[in-house]
């Protein structure tokens, strides 16, 4: 069974290895959207896989790192790719759940990126 849980948080950021032409150079914001899931067995007892609240619990840390910060400025997200940023979930978040599968980051309606640790 899957089960996933989706936080928003609200960052700036530029992306410090572009060249200057490209409009991300410049420091501009993003509402990122996160999305963990998590896939194990169905506790028979209990009728689910782990309770919603501990995925909450391992995320509220993070977002008060994240959340209206400016993300260059954050240790390891000098260069705040979508990308980097879900490693960056990924790796503080698999220690506290070890049945995470996957980490998704959305910048924009339109963009995202998935992370399965590998
Ligand atoms: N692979 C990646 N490409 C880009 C990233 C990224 O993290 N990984 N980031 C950016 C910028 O942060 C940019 O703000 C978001 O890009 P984009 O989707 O182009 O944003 P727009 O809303 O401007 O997109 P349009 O659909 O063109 O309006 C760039 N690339
Ligand atoms: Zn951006």
């Amino acid at each position: 069974m899957e089960l996933y849980k989706e936080f928003s948080f609200d960052a700036a950021h530029f992306l410090p290895n572009v060249s200057p032409d490209h409009k991300c150079a410049h420091m501009h914001g993003h509402t990122y959207y996160v999305r963990i899931l998590l896939e194990g067995p169905l506790d028979p007892v209990l009728g689910w896989v782990v309770d919603f609240a501990e995925v909450k619990s391992a995320w509220k840390p993070l977002e008060k790192i994240l959340d209206h910060k400016m993300l260059n400025d954050i240790v390891g997200l000098e260069n705040p790719t979508a990308e980097i940023i879900a490693v960056w979930i990924w790796e503080r978040m698999k220690p506290k759940l070890p049945l995470l599968k996957s980490i998704e980051v959305k910048e924009t309606p339109t963009t995202g990126v998935v992370y399965s640790g590998k």
